[in-house]
């Protein structure tokens, strides 16, 4: 018995490296609850990403849960893991994964605070020839009818 217990936990010993600990912590978690252990839920952009032209066709390529690009005024904002943050809600912004929200976002009247909270998603903003908003004569929300 005490023979099996130094074959099989030899890298758990004081002195081993660290990191053989830490990604075997890590699988036992995924084994245990796979949600639990996946990437953190949200990280920062790098402050050049920013910069970064993204189609349409790229957005709907990020369309789930797990992945889930929105565009909101030309912009595009990368808010997975902000699902169960979101005061309003998982679902109602599941719906627009992949897609254009910016009517939506509009329509739910959200707030300063949550205009600032954008900020901390975006990723990057459409072409000029995808934009509808944010380019010379593009359209005003307000123009839209009931
Ligand atoms: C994508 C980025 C989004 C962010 C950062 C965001 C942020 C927020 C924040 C901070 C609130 C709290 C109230 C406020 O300060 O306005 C809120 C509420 C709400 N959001 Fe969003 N939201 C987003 C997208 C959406 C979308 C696409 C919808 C779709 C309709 C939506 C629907 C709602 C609703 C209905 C509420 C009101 C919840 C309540 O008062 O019970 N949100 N959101």
């Amino acid at each position: 018995m005490a023979q099996v217990q130094e074959m099989s936990l030899p890298s758990l010993s004081v002195g081993q490296d660290k990191s053989d600990y830490l990604s075997l912590t890590m699988a036992a978690l995924r084994l245990v609850n796979p949600w639990a252990a996946a990437e953190p839920a949200w990280r920062p952009e790098p402050e050049d990403a920013r910069d970064r032209v993204i189609t349409l066709a790229e957005v709907a390529c990020h369309d789930t849960y797990y992945d889930c690009w929105v565009v909101i005024y030309d912009r595009v904002y990368n808010i997975t893991g902000f699902f169960n943050e979101h005061p309003g809600g998982a679902d109602i912004m599941l719906e627009y994964a992949g897609r254009d929200a910016s009517v939506a976002y509009r329509g739910s009247g959200h707030s300063r605070m949550a205009a600032k909270a954008l900020d901390r998603f975006l990723i990057g903003e459409l072409p000029m020839h995808e934009r509808m908003y944010r380019r010379p004569g593009g359209m005003r929300l307000s123009d839209i009818p009931d």
